[in-house]
């Protein structure tokens, strides 16, 4: 039996995983798969964003990460403009394969978010202090604080 008490990171490098052959991403009605980005060495979530199957294998073919902008409407590489290119090292899929996970290095100044902060969560949800039940936000702290809009 694999000992899991101890805690070790979630990716060691080498680590059997299910291979290429049983990696059968379920797009949605949509044609698109959530896909999240985690930085390879710190493990921090950087990002999430979606693919379409074009951009999931020019990822694959490529090593630097695609995705389907919804918003723009097209094929969309990662740090095209901003030159914060993500350089892949695993793609992931989870139990029920209709979802990816990218663990990547980040090129460029290393910055993943385009409002300039390391990662898009920046941020944490915390309750208003009239507990009226709605919501605020505040910046996040270490190590991903920055205060962006
Ligand atoms: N650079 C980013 C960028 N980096 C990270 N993200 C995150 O990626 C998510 C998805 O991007 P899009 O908005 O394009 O995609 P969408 O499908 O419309 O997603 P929703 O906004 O609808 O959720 C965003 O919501 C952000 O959380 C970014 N979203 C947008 N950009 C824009 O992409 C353009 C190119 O930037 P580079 O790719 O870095 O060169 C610039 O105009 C940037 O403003
Ligand atoms: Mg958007
Ligand atoms: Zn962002």
């Amino acid at each position: 039996m694999t000992d899991t008490s101890k805690s070790s990171p979630a990716l060691r490098p080498g680590e059997t995983i299910e291979q290429t052959s049983s990696f059968l991403p379920k797009f949605g009605s949509d044609g698109l798969i959530p896909a999240i980005v985690s930085d390879a060495r710190s493990g921090n979530v950087l990002m999430f964003a979606h693919m379409n199957e074009q951009a999931l294998q020019q990822t694959i073919a490529t090593g630097f990460a695609h995705f389907w902008s919804r918003s723009r409407g097209k094929l969309w590489k990662k740090g095209e403009e901003s030159g914060n290119l993500l350089s892949v090292k695993e793609v992931r899929t989870d139990c029920d394969q209709d979802v990816v996970w990218l663990l990547a290095d980040v090129e460029g100044d290393g910055v993943a978010c385009h409002t300039g902060a390391p990662s898009c969560f920046y941020r944490r949800l915390i309750a208003s202090p009239d507990s009226s039940g709605s919501l605020s936000l505040e910046s996040a702290g270490l190590p991903l604080d920055a205060d962006h809009d």
